[in-house]
Order: C-alpha cells, then structure tokens, then sequence
C-alpha cells in the first residue's frame, strides 16, 4: 500500500459529493468491522456540507453503527453557538442531526459565546481530545479527516505566510486576524491533522485549481498550506475538473 497523494477527478459537483459519500460509508463499515470506534475529522466549506448531505440521502447510511463513530472539527468560526456560519451548525443541519448519535461522540468546539475566551477554548478543545489520546499522542488518531482547501491554498484555519500551519508543540491554537472572516477562528494543527490515518481533501471550482496545482507541484507549507497535508495512510484529493485544471496529468485518476 503506498501513502502518495492521488487525485480523483470527477465530473462536476454532484458527481464529486455522491461519490465521496459513497466511499465515506463503504470505509466506515470497513473500519468498524476491525474496530469498536471511529473517529472522523469534520470540515466546514463549501463542499463539506454537500458531502454529508450526500451521507444523509444515501439509503446506504443506516448500515452503520452510527453510535460507534465519533466526531470532530478540524476548524471552526468564533461565533455563537447555533450561528449558520459554524462549521459544526452546518454538519448538524446536513446529517448529524438525523442520526442516532450519543450527545457524547460529537466534539464540537467551544462557542463565542459558552463563557471561554478564544485561548481558553482552545485549551479546553486540547483538553477533550487528549481524552481520548491513544499511543501516548494527546489526540485520538483519527480514522478518516474531512478538509476543505481555500482558494488561497488554506486548510483547517491554517492559512498561507500565518504561524499556525509551523506549529508543532499544540493540538489546537486560537487564530486571529483570519484573512478570512470571521477574524477569530480554532483550529487544529498540522501534526493532529498528519497523525490522522486517512485524509480526504474535497474541493471543486476553478478558484481552488491554481492552490492544488501549487501544492502537488511542491509549493511550500508556508506559501500554500495544504502542500503540508499527509495521511499515515492515505491522501486523496477529491476534485471536480475545474479544480483540477492544473494538476499534471500524471497524477490523476478519473472517476468517470
Ligand atoms: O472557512 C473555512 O474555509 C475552508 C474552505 O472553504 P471553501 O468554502 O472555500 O471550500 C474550510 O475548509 C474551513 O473548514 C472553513 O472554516
């Protein structure tokens, strides 16, 4: 088995959500029949809701053990709780709130407005994934990692030329001045998200194809931050073919 990155091309939009979907159940049975508990990374974005929106119309869903899966964040927006722009408000919306799910295995960040400032809810979102550390790591090693890619190349809220994507001694660090609104923002860091054993990149549009085009081709994590993105196990990319407009030809495999 190899851990190179591949790239997925399909054909528009729809096509790339219902068959990231469909590869998201098919693994999550393969996972749970050698595992008691999954845990799944979450992203925000365009496409991260459209995924499990896909998850949740699929009739294939109510084959797993949805109370066996844990899930995360790999971001999230300093905004109030139940606010439409956070990211975990947008995964309730499209699927966890019509699963069976312990209020236990979902992890969401701190809110705006729960009594914590940004530093300490960053402190407590570390203190609830060391919880649930294995081998020694103060995280869970999560099975399968959702993440956007911005148009600028940032993935979690680690963003181009911005210290957060060099930090290796926190699991979560607060983020301010986000080139991104909203300003203030939590975000897991780079070896959280590398420990994880498979990461799946979903994005689409003409705007992302320059980033991704730059990340494959070597660009560095400073100047593109998901060229610093590696599963233990695997890394795909999931694209439309807008997005992969400049990806070299070699790299890809069409799912059509
Ligand atoms: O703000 C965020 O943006 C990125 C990418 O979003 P997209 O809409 O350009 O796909 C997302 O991955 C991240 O979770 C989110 O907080």
């Amino acid at each position: 088995m190899t851990n190179e990155r591949r790239v997925l091309v399909h054909p528009d939009k729809g096509a790339l959500s219902g068959s990231v979907a469909a590869r998201f159940i098919t693994k999550m049975l393969d996972i749970l029949d050698t595992q008691a508990v999954a845990h799944v990374v979450l992203t925000g974005g365009s496409m991260g809701a459209a995924v499990l929106e896909a998850v949740g119309a699929s009739p294939a869903r109510t084959t797993i053990d949805w109370s066996r899966v844990h899930f995360w964040w790999g971001d999230e927006r300093w905004v109030p709780a139940r606010d439409s722009e956070r990211n975990d408000e947008q995964a309730r919306t499209a699927l966890l709130d019509s699963l069976e799910l312990p209020a236990g295995n979902v992890h969401p960040f701190p809110a705006s407005d729960g009594g914590l400032e940004l530093d300490e809810a960053a402190e407590a979102y570390a203190a609830e994934l060391a919880q649930h550390g294995v081998d020694g790591l103060p995280h869970p090693i999560f099975d399968i990692t959702f993440l956007g890619v911005g148009p600028d190349g940032h993935i979690a809220s680690l963003f181009p030329h911005r210290s957060g994507i060099q930090v290796t001694d926190r699991t979560v660090i607060p983020v301010r001045n986000s080139p991104k609104p909203p300003p203030e923002r939590l975000s897991l860091t780079r070896p959280v998200i590398n420990a994880s054993q498979r990461i799946w990149l979903v994005l689409a549009g003409a705007d992302k194809a320059s980033a991704l085009g730059l990340a494959l081709a070597g660009a560095s994590r400073d100047e593109v931050p998901v060229a610093g993105i590696k599963g233990r196990k695997r890394t795909v990319f999931f694209v439309d073919g807008d997005a992969a407009a400049e990806v070299p030809e070699t790299l890809i495999a069409r799912d059509y």
